[in-house]
């Protein structure tokens, strides 16, 4: 179980993020430090989107370079959930290292779910050893309010199939104090970012005064929900937020904390990450031309200010799409 002091009290121990080192992870805020529990083919899009082939990204060709600064979205549809995993991973360590040489650090934003499996890859060689894990700091988009060695923690899913198997400090990976309320963790959560801001870690978005994190790896529900936000709730239309916190949520658990629609419209790049027929209505509705403003779904909110957001699909997921 990790401990809390106040944002305050340790504000003074943390010197500001420099160059190109990160700060040791006896360093970072307390409130901030949750530590890893030692044990606990066809490429098609809607014509609003860019085809991007699958396979020209697993060799590089969506690498995150400089020509692709235009271009703000992008379809990608993998022949298996295999193939989707590759090119992700490759798609993470190049940001990764892009991050970490232009800023000395990379924010990574971690969803639940699905998610998780998908990054797999980037736990084998080449990565394992390639990427500077380092230089990462991980967050997370929502967390249910449960203990972090719960079955529905989104921190223990993350753990057991990714973070136990690379060598991020654990100083740098910022889940949720689970000692605390609902409300009281989304403040809690809220005030470690902002510590972090001041800090250097994190960036902040000069268009919209949010923070934006490097990345932010998404799933999304076959109700279309992304993070903690579901359809028709209220809290789609958090605006001061950075972090908030729902108590009756339509997919169990019912107490969640999770970063609003500021925070995530705020990112750099955004892998939206979608497989399964069971998800193929949400992804249509979606990437169809005919949307209106009034019924949007959470996943249609999010609509980067200044970023790249790319959807990692399989062929079920957009198997209601048209124009395949
Ligand atoms: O409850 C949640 O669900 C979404 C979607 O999960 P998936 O298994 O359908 O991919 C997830 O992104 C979110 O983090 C989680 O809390």
């Amino acid at each position: 179980m990790s401990t809390s002091v106040s944002a305050a009290a340790v504000a003074a121990l943390v010197p500001p993020l420099t160059g190109r080192r990160s700060p040791p992870a006896s360093r970072v805020p307390q409130i901030c430090r949750r530590r890893i529990r030692s044990k606990p083919r066809i490429f098609s899009s809607s014509p609003s989107f860019p085809i991007v082939p699958a396979a020209a990204m697993a060799t590089g060709g969506a690498a995150p370079t400089a020509s692709d600064a235009g271009s703000k979205k992008k379809l990608l549809i993998f022949d298996s959930e295999e193939d989707l995993a590759v090119s992700l991973a490759k798609y993470t360590a190049e940001l990764s290292e892009k991050f970490a040489a232009e800023r000395g650090a990379f924010t990574a934003v971690l969803s639940g779910g699905s998610l998780i499996e998908a990054l797999r890859k980037l736990t084998e060689p080449p990565y394992l050893d390639s990427v500077d894990w380092s230089k990462w700091h991980v967050f997370w988009v929502d967390e249910r309010v449960v203990p972090k060695d719960h079955v529905d923690s989104n921190y223990k899913l993350a753990y057991d199939g990714f973070l136990s198997k690379v060598p991020i400090p654990p100083g740098q990976v910022y889940a949720i104090n689970d000692a605390l309320s609902a409300e009281g963790a989304a403040d809690d959560y809220e005030a470690c970012l902002k510590q972090l801001v001041k800090n250097g870690v994190i960036s902040m978005s000069a268009a919209t005064g949010f923070p934006r994190f490097d990345l932010q790896l998404l799933g999304m529900g076959p109700d279309g929900h992304i993070a903690s936000l579901f359809p028709g709730h209220p809290l789609v239309n958090e605006k001061e937020r950075w972090v908030t916190y729902i108590k009756d949520s339509p997919k169990p658990p019912p107490e969640r904390i999770t970063f609003t629609f500021p925070v995530i419209n705020s990112s750099a790049y955004v892998a939206m990450v979608v497989t399964g027929a069971g998800k193929a209505a949400a992804v249509q509705k979606a990437l169809s031309d005919k949307q209106t403003s009034s019924d949007l779904l959470p996943v249609e909110m999010a609509v980067l200010q200044d970023g790249e957001f790319t959807w990692f699909t399989d062929k079920a997921a957009v198997s209601l799409l048209q124009n395949k």
